[in-house]
């Protein structure tokens, strides 16, 4: 096609995509959209970008979208920065008492103010949380059962929480409000305890606290992939056993999975792990017929 034909064409195509928008911002209008940003997906600055601009697009055509992020690599960087190495436990960081300050420190400061300043620079209203605030994100120590062992065998994987309680109302007070809740995953215990909490554990209980109709799970593969390394575009329950069962899924993936399928179970309409390495991505997911990365469904 000639450069002059490319022209001509291309206002049409985009009109046409605009439009496709429609139907999508009416059925999700007023509706929660829980969007985890992972942080392998947060690693360039143009992506990064894509994302503010996104979001804040979401939140003016009528949607609230709430920011659940993540922030492993970003951790990963400062633990090495002070010598110490991390470790991972059935995609779970074993946790000791330094440990959790530096995760508090990258996940509460770096990170969550590096996504609400962007995302305010976009024009959007972003109030950067952790679950400490107000007390909304409650969690005592998890009590991690071995794999394959008897019932009760745990693992000890220091101040990892498990969600005992998430009060919805703060969320819900911001979205009326149009900001933008942008939280990082640190929860608290009944004696004021500090906890870290996997991001996707939060962002699923999220999405089931507030009756979101959309989660979606931002991760740097195309979705979830199969032994060949294919991408799997829907995933029934049985399937991920099988999945599990023959250590397709592993590392940060069985976690994210495992939310994901407690998400669609307890009712969330929609529940997707897409690229967040490509551009766009959430408009594509949401607005668009489009349908990117893997969907999880309920069974
Ligand atoms: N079957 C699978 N399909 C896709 N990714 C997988 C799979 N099994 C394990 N993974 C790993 O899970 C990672 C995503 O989880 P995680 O590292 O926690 O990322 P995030 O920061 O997005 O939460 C991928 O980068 C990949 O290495
Ligand atoms: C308990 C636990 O593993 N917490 C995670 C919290 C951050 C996170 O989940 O980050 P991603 O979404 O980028 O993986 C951690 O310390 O890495």
């Amino acid at each position: 096609m000639t450069e002059k034909a490319t022209r001509q064409v291309a206002p049409a195509l985009k009109a046409e995509i605009l439009a496709e928008a429609l139907p999508y911002i009416q059925r999700f209008f007023d509706k929660t959209i829980v969007i985890k940003y992972g942080g392998n997906a947060m690693t360039d600055p143009q992506l990064k970008d894509c994302f503010a601009r996104d979001v804040v697009l979401l939140k003016l055509v009528g949607m609230n979208p709430v920011v659940v992020h993540g922030g492993g690599p970003q951790i990963e960087s400062l633990l090495q920065r002070v010598g110490k190495k991390g470790e991972f436990i059935q995609g779970m960081r074993v946790t000791d008492a330094e440990t959790m300050d530096l995760v508090e420190m990258v996940l509460g400061g770096q990170v969550n103010k590096e996504i609400v300043n962007l995302i305010n620079q976009h024009g959007g209203k972003a109030v950067g949380l952790t679950g400490k605030d107000a007390g909304f994100i409650r969690a005592r120590k998890l009590l991690m059962q071995k794999k394959d062992a008897p019932p009760g065998d745990v693992i000890d994987v220091g101040q990892v929480g498990q969600i005992t309680g998430i009060d919805p109302s703060l969320i819900s007070f911001l979205d009326k409000g149009d900001f933008i809740p942008v939280i990082a995953p640190i929860g608290v215990g009944e004696g004021g305890e500090t906890y870290n909490i996997n991001a996707d554990v939060v962002a699923g209980k999220l999405a089931e606290i507030l009756h979101a109709e959309k989660l979606v799970l931002l991760t740097n593969t195309p979705g979830v992939l199969d032994e060949n390394g294919k991408l799997l575009t829907g995933l029934t329950p049985r399937e991920i056993d099988e999945l599990v069962a023959n250590g397709t899924l592993s590392g940060g993936m069985l976690p994210k999975i495992g939310s994901a399928l407690d998400a669609a179970r307890s009712g969330v309409q929609s529940v997707h792990v897409i690229d967040g390495r490509v551009e766009h991505c959430l408009l594509l997911e949401i607005l668009t017929d489009h349908g990117v990365g893997t969907m999880i469904k309920s069974k």
